[in-house]
């Protein structure tokens, strides 16, 4: 554990008391309040391979599995972007950038966290879960973190099928397979994700900007953004009813797909109008969508679970 950052001196004279970094501060490297979410898509996956109660013994593998890898690809991410973060108030503080926690704890810590999470899944789920769980985690890593997020606004796109692994995780690690359904649910978060992040990205672009991030609202400006937005928002709507077509799920499926949709497109539409009239983008009609986009990914997998559970 470091001790490289030191509290400012509490009196004249007295000695600077060095800071250790504690479990809370490790903590903070996994990303957890991001990891919640992941797991809600993993597990409600779950109820949906199984139809049915899936097993409390792989509900815990897989929540603490999941959390493990989700947790080490945000160690990895804060250890590739100490230099960036350290200059964005929003993640200036985290250990990696501040010092509190040396790249090499951390990097030892976010090791140790995919070792033990793809030897869970292997031994106690499925080999293939692990895979796909390995998948989300380098996707993240590599395609997302080291190659696309500094060099392209189209780094959400396509290093956001990172986040869309972890059905697949749940999925694979009741049946042992993935079929066609399982990549409808891989495909909802991946057009979902733009709408989710841009939303965001367009409050806080001037700290992109600044360190030099090329997100969307940075290289394009906000109409291009909000327009984008729309457009993914209409294709996560249209994704997210097609399984109803397969007659994977039924009627509350379909029912709740079609007004949790019709407020992510509304919200959307919102946003777009307010930009499109010339006006700055405001918190008040911004903040709106992203914390709506999080629910309604919540819901829908809900809704998803609910449905195959009760009725299919
Ligand atoms: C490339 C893909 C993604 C990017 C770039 C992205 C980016 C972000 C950023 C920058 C934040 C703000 C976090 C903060 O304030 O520290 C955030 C929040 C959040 N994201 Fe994402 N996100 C992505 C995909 C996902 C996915 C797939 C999920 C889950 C399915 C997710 C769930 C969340 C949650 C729950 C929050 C709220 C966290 C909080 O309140 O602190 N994100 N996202
Ligand atoms: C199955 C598995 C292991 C999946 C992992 C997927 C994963 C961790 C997705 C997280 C998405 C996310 C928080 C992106 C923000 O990164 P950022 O670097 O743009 O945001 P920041 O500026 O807050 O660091």
């Amino acid at each position: 554990m470091t001790v490289d950052r030191m509290t400012p001196p509490s009196g004249v004279g007295q000695p600077v008391r060095p800071v250790r970094a504690t479990w809370r501060d490790y903590l903070a490297l996994t990303k957890p309040k991001v990891i919640s979410l992941l797991l809600w898509t993993t597990l409600t996956a779950m109820f949906m391979a199984a139809r049915g109660w899936p097993g409390l013994w792989l509900l815990i593998v897989v929540s603490l599995a999941g959390y493990a890898s989700a947790g080490s690809a945000g160690v990895f991410n804060m250890i590739i972007d100490r230099d960036i973060d350290l200059k964005m108030k929003r993640t200036a503080g985290r250990p990696t950038s501040s010092g509190l926690i040396s790249t090499r704890d951390a990097a030892i810590f976010g090791s140790a966290l995919q070792v033990l999470s793809f030897v869970m899944l292997w031994v106690w789920a499925t080999p293939l879960s692990a895979w796909m769980s390995l998948a989300g985690f380098l996707t993240y890593v590599v395609v997302y973190t080291l190659w696309l997020k500094r060099h392209t606004w189209h780094n959400i796109v396509l290093g956001g099928a990172a986040g869309c692994f972890p059905p697949l995780v749940g999925w694979a690690a009741v049946t042992g397979d993935l079929n066609l359904f399982a990549w409808f649910l891989f495909a909802i978060i991946f057009f979902w994700t733009p709408v989710h992040f841009w939303a965001l990205a367009l409050m806080i672009k001037e700290e992109y900007r600044q360190v030099g991030v090329p997100m969307l609202p940075v290289v394009h400006g906000d109409r291009l953004t909000v327009a984008q937005i729309g457009l993914y928002a209409i294709y996560t709507v249209v994704l997210s009813l097609m399984p109803v077509f397969l007659q994977e799920v039924g009627w509350l499926y379909f029912l709740s797909a079609l007004i949790l949709g019709g407020l992510l497109l509304q919200r959307s539409w919102k946003l777009y109008r307010h930009v499109m009239a010339g006006h700055q983008v405001e918190r008040r009609v911004a903040v709106p969508l992203y914390l709506y986009s999080m629910l309604y990914l919540a819901l829908l997998f809900v809704a998803g679970a609910v449905d195959r559970v009760l009725i299919g």
